[in-house]
């Protein structure tokens, strides 16, 4: 029994410049319970269509989300229920408590808004969750006050996403190399928690794509696994090997 798709991609197309397509045509569904792993070499287009799919980047084709475009919602609104973090977050401005404390605001501006249209289920807002989850991943609540620019990269990887889940609102996330900077040993931590987090069901988090490098981060996360090659998507068949 399969449960509908959560997010639905057709006919996705994404260009650099008039006639230079990044890629084209890309069809695929993202149900509960995926973690999608989205592969292809260096330039080939993954950020592209992660962006895309979190209505950052420009593109042909539709995107849905539980059955409905994301202008439906409210593309802010949208995108704190799909959400797109960084592969650079050191690249943002301030302090990771300046762009919490901001996330904050705004999330609760944008729910107000839309709450009377009963779209999107609004979440309770707390503040510590993704300094506690940053804290489980050996983030120190110091560096919550220093400037981005002064974190290491493996730093900001994963305050960057304590934020992306702490704060609960997403049920799909879009995570673009997030632990290209970790240490293996920090790396298979932040994956645990972000599996479970998918497995359990309970939670908001229903879903991951997820862009890596790595085979084996791949092999140890991944239910489903996508190919961009030479402008087209492809999905992988895995022989489970049993
Ligand atoms: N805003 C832009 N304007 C023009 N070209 C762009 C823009 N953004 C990306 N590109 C180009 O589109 C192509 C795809 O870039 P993208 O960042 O999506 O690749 P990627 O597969 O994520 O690469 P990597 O693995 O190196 O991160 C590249 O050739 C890139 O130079």
């Amino acid at each position: 029994m399969s449960s509908e798709p959560l997010l639905e991609v057709k006919q996705v197309g994404c260009n650099k410049a008039k006639g230079q397509p990044i890629f084209a045509d890309v069809n695929f569904d993202v149900r509960e319970g995926d973690i999608v792993i989205l592969q292809g070499k260096s330039g080939a287009g993954k950020s592209t269509l992660l962006k895309c799919l979190a209505h950052l980047n420009l593109y042909d084709g539709e995107i849905a989300f539980r059955g409905r475009t994301p202008k439906s919602y409210g593309i802010p609104l949208f995108r704190t229920h799909v959400l797109y973090v960084p592969q650079r977050p050191s690249l943002l401005p301030g302090t990771p408590r300046d762009f919490l404390n901001t996330v904050v605001k705004f999330k609760a501006h944008s729910e107000k808004a839309h709450q009377k249209a009963g779209d999107l289920v609004p979440s309770s807002v707390d503040l510590n969750e993704p300094i506690k989850l940053a804290g489980l991943w050996g983030i120190d609540k110091e560096l919550w006050d220093r400037l981005w620019t002064d974190l290491s990269g493996g730093e900001a990887q994963r305050v960057a996403l304590a934020i992306g889940v702490g704060l609960k609102s997403a049920e799909i996330l879009l995570l673009d190399e997030p632990t290209s900077a970790l240490d293996l040993q920090s790396s298979e931590k932040v994956e645990k928690y972000l599996v479970d987090a998918v497995r359990k069901k309970e939670g908001k988090l229903k879903a991951i794509v997820w862009i890596t490098h790595s085979e084996e981060q791949g092999r140890r996360v991944g239910s489903r696994f996508l190919r961009i090659e030479n402008g087209t998507l492809q999905e992988e068949r895995v022989d489970s090997g049993v």
